[in-house]
């Protein structure tokens, strides 16, 4: 097993990850692999298996897989995962991230703690995107108890629907349902968030590809421009999530930053039988 592909095992409020450096040696997972990975039981387990690959313009480019195999843009958690790591190696203060959704800047603001400058937000139907026009502070969609959500991209998609309480959310039930809704063509993350204040808000997001997960990022930085944009918060707000509390500030310039923990669980190497090809 001592040859086998070292593996991180990394979570920031509690939304986790099977983190893998291909810097060196390129990896690439079939769907299949990536599932196997991800599932709990048969696999090491996890949200999004993470892959840090070379780039040519930031410290490092960062890949990431759901747990149902499928590519995302953007994921907030894992940058900081990826930040710390990176940081670690160098003792850097301030990196750059490569991602399909582009540059992020991170800085590290203390042990564990991690900001991201998460970029804009994409606020136009095409961008999130919607099947067809539409005002993205108002989507035409509902499901059981839950109606009128507003939509952005945070390099991936969201849907933010404010609700007054959680206890009679099946969202086990509804969360893969809008997820697919026929209005997201790419399927979307879905949050569900209660306003306790200007400056905090609840948070659960059902995640595309993965499920309902302890925290998420990305959805985090679009409650907060959802929430604003409807005149429920200020542009800096706590999110608390199942699995900590992240701060989400929408800074005048238009950036969205997030502020929160990290943590490394394990290190190890995978079973012939979870390798890469
Ligand atoms: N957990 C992430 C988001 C991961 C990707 C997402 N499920 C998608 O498919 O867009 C976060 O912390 O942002």
């Amino acid at each position: 097993m001592d040859n086998g592909l070292p593996f991180l095992k990394m979570h920031g409020a509690g939304n986790d990850f099977v983190v893998l450096d291909a810097r060196t040696d390129p990896i690439a997972l079939t769907t299949a692999q990536s599932t196997l990975l991800a599932d709990r039981r048969r696999g090491i387990g996890c949200d999004q298996i993470i892959l840090i690959e070379p780039s040519a313009s930031a410290d490092a480019f960062m890949r990431i897989l759901n747990a149902d195999g499928s590519e995302a843009g953007a994921c907030g958690n894992a940058t900081r995962c990826v930040a710390a790591l990176l940081a670690a190696e160098t003792g850097a203060r301030a990196l750059t991230i490569e991602t399909n959704a582009g540059h992020l800047a991170a800085i590290i603001k203390g042990p564990n703690l991690v900001e991201i400058d998460m970029g804009e937000p994409r606020l136009d139907w095409q961008d999130i995107p919607l099947l067809e026009a539409m005002d993205t502070l108002h989507l035409r969609l509902a499901l059981g108890p839950v109606e009128d959500p507003a939509a952005c991209s945070m390099g991936n998609p969201h849907a933010t629907f404010f609700v007054d309480d959680f206890r009679h959310l099946a969202l086990d039930t509804i969360g893969p349902r809008l997820e697919s809704a026929r209005i997201f063509p790419e399927r979307a993350n879905i949050g569900f968030a209660r306003i306790e204040a200007k400056d905090r808000i609840r948070l659960r997001v059902w995640e595309r590809g993965a499920g309902l997960t302890l925290a998420c990022g990305s959805g985090a930085c679009a409650a907060l421009v959802n929430a604003n944009r409807r005149g429920l918060a200020d542009r800096r707000a706590e999110i608390e999530m199942d699995g900590g509390i992240l701060t989400i500030t929408w800074r005048e310039d238009n950036h969205v930053l997030m502020e929160g923990p990290v943590a490394l669980t394990c290190q190890g190497t995978l079973a012939p039988e979870l390798l890469p090809a």
